[in-house]
């Protein structure tokens, strides 16, 4: 099935004439862009045209130098441009989630803890935040490995993980970077089917960059990226 979740779902990020720059180098030139809840944005184009300085700008994890990002969440409209550190990274932790190609687990931790931290964070007292990841490690297919450690499993196991803990704190943005980009193709489909099922069809919204056509075409919209601006923006029909 192609575009998993219709997308008339309400507005939950908006960028604004966003420009970023890194010295010389002009990373996004002016991008607009919504996401809305319940449909999946896959991000493409070519390697340095600015797609992961965009889903770390709408994640607030980098700022732009000109232009907003507004966010409706669980305070109201917010622009993350204007929070303070402290403030943004609570926001952060408590209503985004992140999945990366791979690295932010923590080989230190087994997988419950892992999928923990972001309650713990949260102020869930620990024995609570690892009984809800044993709980969201079976629903991911992965019950009874609460106490493996990150080292011993594999790659889609790992992203499995990922994807468990990007949810755990009921995130109603899941941001992905290449997260199936490590995995071979059977794996790398069971693993996006996962992402788009604890996503889109929770109502939360996925914004996801790929290189991988055909995992855009499981998205509900593509946007694509030259040179730091957004030159389509097309919802995917069939
Ligand atoms: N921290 C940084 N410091 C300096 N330049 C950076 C930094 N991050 C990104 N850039 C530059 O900004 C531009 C956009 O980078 P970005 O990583 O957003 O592109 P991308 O489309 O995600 O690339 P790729 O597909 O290769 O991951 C590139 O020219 C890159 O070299």
């Amino acid at each position: 099935m192609v575009g998993d979740q219709p997308t008339n779902g309400r507005q939950v990020l908006r960028a604004s004439s966003v420009f970023k720059s890194y010295g010389d180098t002009a990373a996004l030139q002016g991008v607009t862009l919504e996401v809305r809840a319940g449909e999946s944005l896959a991000v493409m184009g070519p390697s340095g045209c600015g797609k992961s300085t965009l889903l770390q700008t709408l994640a607030g994890i980098t700022l732009p130098n000109a232009g907003e990002v507004t966010y409706a969440g669980q305070e109201g409209v917010q622009n993350l441009v204007l929070l303070d550190d402290e403030t943004r990274a609570a926001l952060r932790a408590r209503e985004f989630g992140f999945v990366f190609q791979q690295g932010l687990l923590l080989d230190e931790l087994n997988a419950a803890e892992n999928v923990a931290v972001p309650l713990m964070v949260d102020r869930l007292s620990p024995s609570d935040a690892i009984a809800r990841a044993g709980q969201l490690l079976a629903q991911v297919g992965l019950g009874g490995l609460d106490d493996r450690r990150i080292g011993q499993l594999s790659g889609g196991q790992a992203q499995r993980i990922a994807i468990a803990r990007a949810i755990v704190s009921n995130a109603s943005v899941v941001f992905a970077d290449e997260p199936t980009g490590a995995l071979d193709s059977h794996t790398a489909g069971d693993v996006l089917e996962l992402l788009l099922a604890s996503t889109v069809r929770q109502h939360r919204a996925l914004v996801m960059v790929t290189h991988d056509e055909s995992v855009a075409r499981r998205c509900s919209r593509i946007a694509r990226m030259s040179d730091g601006r957004v030159i389509s923006d097309v919802r995917v029909t069939s």
